[in-house]
């Protein structure tokens, strides 16, 4: 059902949200409303459409170079050749970001940043309250706790595994908040006088190294007392009657961790909104968010619970004065990109309206709620709305978003620039243009991050015709990847970041591997970034304490400007073709493997990220940026002539009874084998990488909503 308004026909499930719930208290009438959308999609639809044309004359210019130079290439001659065409820009000279107000969780908290699909309600509350976290719950349901020697997780509390989990805690309070002497594993108790905190070793009484870390407490006895560490707050949570506390020399329960500091509610690559009923529940959830309204209800562990947003936290100073902290993280919302269109509002000429157009006016709208301080809760206390924008391609492209704002401002009656931007610096134009990139959101842009996935798939599709690629794997230690991050960074400090945005980089894709992220991610940390992605609040707790370690602010003091584009047009061919018909064969089982796992939730059931096992059984965080990497590279191989179509189609098809294996327990699961025709799942992943080669810059979107889109309507007409 859909609505005539003007001159544009809008699904009728999007006109009342947006009529009955979003426009509520925004102090905007609704003839207003449509008047202003219908201009401005009139405006900006047709520049939205150039710039594609533009992104496709360009690729089709680069595959045709590069199959008259696959025998012949010389990088001198390639980097002309960019530049001919437009694709290397001209730089512009050195400025600095102007970006005002600005919350501190951007601008003086180095710390995790959570990104969650915002179609799941259920997480998406999680993921807003993972702002603090336990320490101690999140040792002990993960693999940094090692279950040998009686420690297994088991299903009930194991006391030698907690045992390991408080030791680990300690030993990290030592590193944080080092006391003049003796270690806080031998603490008794804990104590303030005089505005000082004194801990008890035992017959010696000591303090904290440096008592200014020391901030104050909750609680009469207190409860929990608060500290601070490199601009991150944490609390020794104190308890005699609790089951640990009571364990505990000094009654320690926990240690509660200000852990997911900004968090990404994603409307883009880890959701599936294909219609305007799935993006009427994106901006639905959104709207919650933003106004404080949002509920779920579901159940857990035998029982039933309701969750909703964590209230702030307080405290009381060493002098007596009150105080609060904000206990839900900085929320930004993550926009889909220029690319695709929405059939929930057609134009004047009967066409699907930019999606991206769409989720800028509505997300915005939505966000107005929090800069009038309609609810309950404050998400920025400076009154900006944090909007993150994926894959664009250079600063043109840029520059059309920062005029979309601009515009999105006017017609929502907001201050100009209340709408900042994140830029994902994840397409090769943009990674190479940087420098004119960020000028062009000069007075807007709170970060730039480097979503080395997206990334990745793109260095394959863009070089789709000069060779076959590298094996995936070995995609992260290749050169162009390590100078594209370097790169990053370096543009980032000299253009002014530090202080002011965020210098981030991209996710930790093995939501199960958390030792592993323990002794690797750092290393994000330590080549200039303030912040980095991670997939659930488990790991937003424990990659906290990798800031509590690096004083990222120091290390970008260090960071220096260099030239970086040679390398990073360094393009991960192997010219070699020196694999084995085993590694051959291994490539294409694991790529297949992910992409059906993924896939099949996706077009089945409508999830936008999975957590898919691969080859070797690790299970791995799955969304539209990896599946864009394993299509293009099966495409790749298969344009190459290092596998053959029935090879390929084989292994796809022994492939699917795996993943269907992998998902029998599931009772809406539908097996794609051995009806393979008739599963528009495996359609769908057969598209992905038959179809590779002609897909705009290899992204999967177009056949993923399409083939979505036939399978609701195969269940409606089963109906
Ligand atoms: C390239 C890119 O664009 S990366 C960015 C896009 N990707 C993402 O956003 C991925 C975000 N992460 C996720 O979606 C999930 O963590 C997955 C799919 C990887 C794994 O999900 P699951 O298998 O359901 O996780 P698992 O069963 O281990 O844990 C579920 C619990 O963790 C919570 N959880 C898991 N991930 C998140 C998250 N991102 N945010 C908040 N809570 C989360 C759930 O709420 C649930 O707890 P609850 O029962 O109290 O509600
Ligand atoms: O969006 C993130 C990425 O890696 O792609
Ligand atoms: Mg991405």
């Amino acid at each position: 059902m859909s609505e005539k308004i003007g001159n544009l026909t809008v699904e009728t499930s999007l006109y009342e949200f947006i009529n009955r719930e979003a426009l509520e208290g925004s102090g905007l009438t609704a003839e207003q409303f449509w008047a202003d959308f219908e201009r401005l999609i009139g405006d900006f639809s047709g520049r939205n459409e150039k710039l594609l044309k533009k992104r496709e004359d360009i690729q089709n210019k680069i595959d045709q170079w590069n199959r008259e130079h696959q025998n012949n290439y010389s990088q001198e001659a390639y980097e002309t050749f960019l530049t001919e065409i437009g694709y290397l820009e001209k730089e512009v000279d050195d400025f600095e970001v102007t970006t005002e107000n600005v919350d501190p969780e951007i601008t003086a908290q180095p710390g995790p940043q959570l990104v969650v699909p915002v179609k799941n309600a259920r997480y998406a509350l999680n993921a807003a309250n993972a702002r603090w976290g336990s320490l101690y719950d999140a040792l002990y349901g993960s693999d940094i706790i090692s279950e040998e020697n009686g420690a297994e997780q088991g299903t009930s509390y194991n006391p030698v595994r907690g045992e390991k989990v408080v030791a680990y805690a300690k030993r990290w309070l030592d590193e944080a908040i080092p006391l003049t002497e003796g270690s806080h594993q031998d603490a008794k108790q804990y104590n303030i006088e005089n505005g000082n905190l004194h801990v008890d070793l035992g017959g010696t009484s000591v303090t904290l190294q440096d008592n200014n870390q020391f901030l104050g407490t909750r609680g009469e006895n207190p409860e929990a007392i608060l500290f601070q560490n490199h601009g991150l707050h944490f609390e020794i949570q104190i308890d005699a009657e609790h089951p640990i506390g009571k364990t505990d020399r000094a009654h320690v329960k926990d240690v509660f961790v200000e852990s997911a500091i900004t968090t990404i509610i994603d409307c883009e690559d880890s959701v599936a909104a294909v219609d305007a009923e799935d993006k009427v529940e994106v901006y639905r959830n959104w709207l919650g968010l933003m106004n404080g309204t949002l509920t779920k209800t579901f159940e857990k562990d035998n029982g039933t619970i309701t969750r909703k947003l964590h209230s702030d936290r307080t405290y009381s100073s060493p002098f007596g004065e009150t105080f609060t902290l904000p206990g839900r993280s900085l929320m930004f919302n993550r926009n889909v990109g220029h690319l695709m269109t929405s059939d929930a509002i057609l134009d004047e000429n009967g066409q699907p309206v930019p999606e991206g157009i769409l989720d800028a006016v509505v997300t915005s709208l939505a966000a107005k709620q929090d800069v009038l301080r309609n609810g309950e809760f404050q998400n920025s206390a400076k009154g900006s709305i944090y909007i993150v924008k994926p894959k664009m391609h250079g600063s043109e492209e840029v520059a059309f978003t920062n005029d979309l704002f601009d515009r999105v401002e006017d017609m929502l009656g907001l201050k100009r620039h209340t709408i900042k931007v994140g830029v994902m610096d994840e397409e090769r134009r943009t990674s190479l243009n940087l420098k004119n990139c960020i000028h062009e959101a000069r007075e807007r842009i709170i970060f730039i991050n480097t979503g080395f996935l997206d990334r990745t798939g793109d260095e394959i599709h863009t070089s789709m015709e000069l060779g076959p690629m590298i094996r995936k794997n070995e995609m992260k230690a290749s050169e162009w990847l390590q100078a594209y991050e370097d790169a990053n960074v370096s543009v980032g400090v000299n253009s002014g970041f530090r202080g002011k945005a965020q210098i981030g980089k991209g996710m930790w894709a093995m939501p199960n591997l958390m030792k592993d992220m323990m002794e690797k991610k750092d290393g994000q940390l330590k080549a200039g970034a303030n912040t980095a992605w991670v997939p659930s609040p488990t790991a937003a707790t424990l990659h906290a304490l990798h800031y509590h370690d690096v004083d990222v602010f120091r290390v970008q003091q260090g960071i220096t400007k260099g030239d970086y584009q040679n390398k990073m047009l360094n393009i991960p061919v192997d010219a070699a073709r020196n694999w084995s018909k085993e590694d051959i064969q291994q490539e294409l089982d694991n790529n297949a493997q992910g992409i059906l796992g993924y896939v099949v939730r996706w077009i089945d059931q409508g999830v936008g990220s999975s957590s898919v096992p691969d080859i070797n059984n690790v299970d791995l965080m799955e969304d539209r940026a990896t599946l864009r990497i394993s299509s293009q590279h099966m495409a790749n191989w298969l344009h190459h002539g290092i596998c053959s179509e029935e090879q390929v189609l084989e292994t796809l098809k022994r492939m699917a009874k795996v993943v269907d294996e992998q998902n029998a327990g599931d009772s809406n699961y539908t097996p794609m084998a051995p009806n393979y025709e008739d599963s528009v799942a495996f359609q769908a992943g057969c598209d992905l990488v038959f179809k590779g080669r002609e897909q705009p810059n290899g992204y999967t979107e177009p056949i993923l909503h399409r083939r979505r889109q036939e399978a609701k309507a195969k269940k409606v007409a089963r109906r």
